[in-house]
């Protein structure tokens, strides 16, 4: 299988960043991994992420994303995104203990349009998948009620609960791949952050607008770019609003044609969904693209779950997997024009006019 990387990142103080990177099959997890570190920095730093893998079923997205053995048996250097991202996560916290306050994991699906909660137990404690919905809050963001969020506080805890968890994941064998996931994939780490304030002129927006009365006090520094020489720190009587920032990791179920995997009864149903579901991602970035005034997130559950990732100010990257062989070239071209698709909102549209989360801070209460 072939790994086609083709990503983009939004959302920057200064606008975008759209980069393009093709991975052959020889490439290994550490080499692909390498070019996802950066963004959790930015996670640190403030700022909303997004990683998610889109592809024909079988090409390789949830071998990009997991790795391709049990998750707790992995060899490292097997490990895929998420593994290998908690594990940097947790590191890069304990870099700086004194800004992160507490970390929260959720899982979810996404199956048959309806959102489950993956980290729900039954009275005996055991994990169960629950059916959730999914709001639009007051200042404009999604959300999904009740939803079970995990403390954690290192990478074999996370890795632990989803080992377990995923075997709760629908699963269905089609001719095309013996174990093919019928479900999107969500896990999200949710950090209650600090801003650090010995580092004021690198604050994000995010902080920045979580401590609106610090950016009074120090008028001089609020517009002062990082290059600039270093601003003096709020003094210590201001107390400082922790404020919330989000990782996301998507594994998409893959678009399929009916004909080649040989679906039918309840798995047909299946591959409706999830197709209906990726196109309605497609039109939310055809919309975003064509800066049109309404975007259709609430079209379908994958899209208005996330809302905030795709239209805010999150930073986004789309990993695209492709098969390299001749037989599957109408998907591998399907995959492609979606990529180039996402390429263009970061291009033409940077996030202002349909972009549902700016100026709604996501503070803590
Ligand atoms: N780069 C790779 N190196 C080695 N094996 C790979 C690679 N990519 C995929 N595979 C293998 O190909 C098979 C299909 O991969 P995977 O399950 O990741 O596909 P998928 O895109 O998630 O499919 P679906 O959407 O149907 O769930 C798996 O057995 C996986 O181990």
């Amino acid at each position: 299988m072939e790994l086609c990387f083709f990503g983009g990142f939004k959302g920057t103080d200064n606008g975008y960043r759209v980069c393009s990177r093709v991975y052959g099959p020889e490439e290994t997890q550490d080499a692909v991994f390498e070019e996802v570190r950066s963004l959790l920095t930015s996670l640190l730093d403030g700022y909303n992420v997004c990683i998610m893998a889109y592809g024909q079923t079988g090409s390789g997205k949830t071998h990009t994303m997991l790795g391709s053995q049990p998750l707790v048996e992995q060899l490292e250097p097997q490990q895929g995104i998420i593994p290998k991202a908690t594990a940097e996560l947790f590191q890069l916290i304990s870099e700086k203990p004194a800004e992160f306050h507490t970390v929260e994991v959720s899982v979810m699906e996404v199956y048959n349009n309806e959102v489950f909660d993956l980290l729900c137990r039954d009275k005996h404690g055991n994990n169960v998948s629950q059916r959730r919905d999914v709001i639009t809050t007051s200042s404009g963001t999604s959300q999904v009620t009740a939803l079970t969020h995990e403390p954690v506080c290192s990478a074999s805890k996370v890795m632990e609960i989803l080992s377990s968890v995923l075997k709760l994941r629908a699963h269905c064998p089609t001719l095309i791949h013996p174990d093919s996931s019928r479900s999107h994939l969500v896990v999200t780490f949710t950090g209650l952050q600090r801003c650090n304030s010995a580092h004021r002129q690198l604050w994000s927006p995010r902080c920045r607008r979580a401590n609106p009365a610090s950016d009074e006090l120090f008028p001089s520094t609020a517009s002062s770019s990082p290059s600039l020489s270093p601003c003096p720190s709020p003094s210590p009587s201001v107390s400082q609003t922790p404020f919330r920032t989000k990782l996301q990791l998507v594994d998409l179920a893959g678009s399929e044609c009916v004909g080649m995997s040989g679906s039918s009864g309840a798995s047909l149903r299946e591959v409706s969904c999830i197709n209906r579901s990726l196109s309605a991602l497609s039109d939310v970035l055809g919309a975003l693209a064509e800066q049109r005034p309404h975007v259709p997130y609430r079209n379908s559950k994958l899209t208005h779950l996330l809302q905030d990732a795709i239209g805010g100010d999150a930073k986004f990257l789309l990993m695209l997997c492709v098969s390299p062989t001749q037989h599957f070239i109408t998907e591998s071209l399907h995959s492609l024009t979606f990529g180039v698709r996402a390429r263009q909102v970061h291009k033409e549209n940077p996030g202002k006019k349909n972009n549902p989360g700016r100026g709604s801070p996501d503070v803590f209460k």
